[in-house]
């Protein structure tokens, strides 16, 4: 799989070299390239900015520099999937994660400012590219760079080969059932006066799991209402005859 990331921060992408993504990057599972958008700019003081039409606050990123780039870093043909991270972007999820994963060649394009000019995602469409503009959540960055880490980190791991263990793959971050993870515990059994749940020294099995679904239970319900509601009770009512 290919990564081309563009950025007018391309040291930002640094943390690409560390971990798993650097591992994967040195083993040749993930050929994965930074690049400064200015390098495409054409004026003295490498512009890539401009006051936006209709007026308002802050700076766009010119089409102009961006076009230039994305025609030397997107395939030929169209085939590539080009990823906006941006606040206005649907937002993503282990899903597109998922589906990123399956991609040849992911170009991700790092907006600063007030964002992109609009005709560059619109052309990269048109030249028949996927295109899709992500968010990581609900928040403020100062730009794309912090969302293209984490995306990269997400569609990277999934990889085969990157993550040593296939079966840790499951989404940990949601347990069973479209639930959260329950509460995890190590040695030692008492540690500043607190004590693992005895439950967990129990050995018996049955009931570890029956207290592990509860307590997940309680999480999602207390953290996570919108999970609730889109909880598969059968799947559920399932697993709670299993145990
Ligand atoms: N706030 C931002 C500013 C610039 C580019 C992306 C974002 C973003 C992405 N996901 C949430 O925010």
């Amino acid at each position: 799989m290919r990564v081309d990331v563009v950025s007018i921060f391309p040291d930002y992408l640094a943390a690409l070299d560390l971990s798993l993504v650097g591992k994967a990057r040195r083993t040749g599972l993930l050929d994965l390239r930074v690049h400064d958008l200015r390098g495409w700019a054409t004026d003295r003081h490498r512009t890539v900015d401009d006051t936006p039409f209709g007026g308002g606050a802050g700076m766009v990123m010119r089409p102009d520099v961006w076009g230039r780039a994305l025609d030397d870093v997107l395939p030929a043909g169209g085939a590539g999937h080009l990823v906006v991270p941006t606040p206005s972007g649907e937002v993503f999820t282990q899903r597109h994660a998922e589906r990123l994963a399956l991609e040849a060649h992911v170009v991700i394009a790092c907006g600063r400012y007030e964002g992109i000019d609009a005709r560059v995602a619109e052309r990269a469409r048109a030249a028949g590219h996927r295109v899709s503009e992500l968010s990581i959540g609900d928040y403020v960055l100062n730009g794309g760079e912090v969302a293209a880490l984490v995306m990269i980190e997400a569609f990277g791991r999934l990889l085969p080969g990157v993550v040593g263990n296939p079966h840790s793959l499951v989404e940990e971050s949601h347990g069973a059932a479209g639930l959260l993870e329950y509460p995890v515990y190590t040695k030692p059994p008492a540690w500043e006066g607190l004590e693992v749940p005895e439950v967990l020294l129990s050995g018996h099995h049955a009931r570890i799991e029956r207290w592990r679904r509860d307590r997940a239970l309680e999480r999602t319900a207390a953290r996570r209402p919108d999970m609730v509601a889109a909880l598969d009770v059968a799947a559920l009512d399932k697993a709670d005859l299993a145990v």
